[in-house]
Parts: C-alpha cells; structure tokens; sequence
C-alpha cells in the first residue's frame, strides 16, 4: 500500500483522496492551512491533518494540490526528508531560485520531484522533440469567462460582459506562470517539456463561446511539427480547474506500484 500525504483539500485534492483506494494506495495526512484544519479533518475523519509535512508519518509520496506558495511552503522540507514530490504547481517553478532549491533538496534528500501532465497531453512528443531540437513553441489556453475569475484577466477585459473571445495576455510563458498562478500551470509544463520559460510564446483567451478549458500546443524542429488540441471538462468544485488534471494526478501516484509505465 502507498502511504499517500496531501497538500491542500480542495478540488484537485479531494478527487485523488477518492480514487486512492482503487490504486491501493492510502491517504495518511493532508496539510491544511491554519484555521482550515477542523473542517478538512471533520471531512476526512480518520486521515491525520496538520499545518506542517514535518508532523507527518512516514509517507511515500506527497501530492501538492494546493497552489505555487504551498510548492514554496513545503516542497523543499518533503524533498529534503528523501519523500517524493508530485506537484501540480509547476507554474511555481518559473522562479528559478524555487526551481534551484528544490533540485536541491532533492539531491540531498534522495527524492525526486514529480511533475503530471496536468490538464495537457503531448508533453511526451515535445520532450523527445526537444532533445532534437525545437524551433518553436506556442502554447494558447482558452477558457470561458469563468474559469479566469480571480486572475489578472479581470483587469484587462470585462469578464461578465464579453461577447465575443478576447485575448487577456500575450507573452512568455514565465510571464504567464508567475502572473496566472491558478491558470497557466499547463503553460509552464510546456515551458519544461520544451524550449523553456521565456522561449515559449504564450496566448491566453477568454471566450464567452468556449464550452470547456481548450488547451493548443503547436511545435516545429527537427522532428517535423505537430499541433495537439484538448477540449477538457471541468472538475464540479472548480471552473478553472480541468478535470484531466487531477485524473494526471492519480496517475502519477498509481505509476508508482506499476512494473510497465507508460
Ligand atoms: N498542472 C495543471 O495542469 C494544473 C494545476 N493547477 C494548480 O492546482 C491548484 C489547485 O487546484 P484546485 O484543487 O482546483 O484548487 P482549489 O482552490 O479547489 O483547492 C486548493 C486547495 O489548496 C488549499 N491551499 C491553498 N494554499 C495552501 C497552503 N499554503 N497550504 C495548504 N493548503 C493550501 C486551499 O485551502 P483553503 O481552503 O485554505 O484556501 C484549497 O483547499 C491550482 O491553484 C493551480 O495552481 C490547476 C489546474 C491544472
Ligand atoms: O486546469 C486547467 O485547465 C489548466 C489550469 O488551470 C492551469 O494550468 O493552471
């Protein structure tokens, strides 16, 4: 059985902490910010909660669902204690002094730092791409006015009165990252998989017409070029948050007790 910790108890959270089981896997703690605990542990009942990984039992891995200052919060102290990291809070790692430490910590720690697909696919094809050279990079990100409630592009376009699609942000992706920390993450995946943060070109799209999270990667370089496009429904707790990501999420932990990955 993996003894699973997990960072935060929201909607990415709570759909892994369901389907562990299935993967014979176990959920054994959950960091919850202070004031947060009694609820997530009434919800939880047995599962131990804390407001630090360092209270925690022995674990296997521990999954971040929580957000880029959870990643900064704790991912260095999971690392650092030789335990697995999956986050999905790769947008975070367009700092590159977090990046830095956490590769650090995980080099004395013994552990490695897990990145999912997240809401995206074709990370596989641009990181073979990429080790043969990579022209170019875009990543565009398209979702209804919803699901950028809270983000920057509420300042640059009126979210409830849009009629038609409207383009809130063009840049790199480590703009992108650091500017759209619950939205981008996909752009920063790209980010790593490919040509890096402030190669990849950026395009990010409210749109009134969209009826789920649309997700485009185009690539050209030696390899010949592609363009992957992924329509992904939403998970019921949160409009920004693509279903697909917390499926990645589970897969990334079921990963760990399979002989043959693929
Ligand atoms: N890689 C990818 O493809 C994707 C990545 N994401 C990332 O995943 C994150 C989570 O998504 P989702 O589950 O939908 O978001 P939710 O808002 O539903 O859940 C986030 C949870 O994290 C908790 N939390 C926030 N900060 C901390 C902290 N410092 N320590 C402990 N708990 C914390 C929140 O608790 P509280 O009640 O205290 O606020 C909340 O329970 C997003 O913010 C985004 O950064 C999202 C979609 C795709
Ligand atoms: O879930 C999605 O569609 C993508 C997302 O929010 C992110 O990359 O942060």
């Amino acid at each position: 059985m993996i003894k699973v910790g997990i960072i935060g108890y929201g909607a990415i959270a709570q759909y892994l902490a369901q389907a562990l089981p299935r993967i014979g896997a176990e959920l054994v703690f959950v960091v919850a910010r202070e004031g947060r605990e009694i609820a997530v542990r009434d919800a939880l009942g047995d599962v131990a909660v804390g407001g630090d990984i360092l209270g925690a039992p022995e674990l296997d891995v521990v999954v971040d669902c929580a957000g880029h200052q959870a990643l900064r919060d704790h991912g260095y102290a999971v690392l650092r204690r030789g335990i697995d990291l999956v986050t999905v809070s790769i947008g975070a790692l367009a700092d590159d002094a977090l990046r830095a430490s956490l590769e650090e910590a995980a080099r004395i720690g013994g552990s490695t730092l897990h990145l999912p697909s997240g809401a995206l696919g074709a990370l596989d094809a641009l990181g073979s791409a990429a080790e043969g050279g990579l022209a170019r990079v875009t990543y565009t990100g398209r979702k209804p006015p919803n699901g950028w409630k809270g983000s920057p592009a509420e300042d640059a376009v009126d979210l409830d009165g849009l009629t038609e699609a409207a383009v809130h942000f063009e840049g790199s992706a480590r703009q992108a990252a650091l500017a759209y920390p619950k939205n981008a993450n996909v752009a920063a995946a790209v980010a790593l998989a490919g040509v890096g943060f402030d190669a990849t070109q950026v395009l990010l799209i409210a749109d009134p017409d969209a009826r789920a999270n649309i997700h485009e990667v185009e690539a050209e370089g030696e390899f010949g070029s592609f363009r992957f496009e992924i329509a992904g429904e939403t998970l019921p707790d949160n409009p920004r948050t693509s279903a697909l990501a917390a499926m990645s999420v589970v897969k990334t932990v079921a990963d760990r007790a399979r002989s043959l990955r693929v």
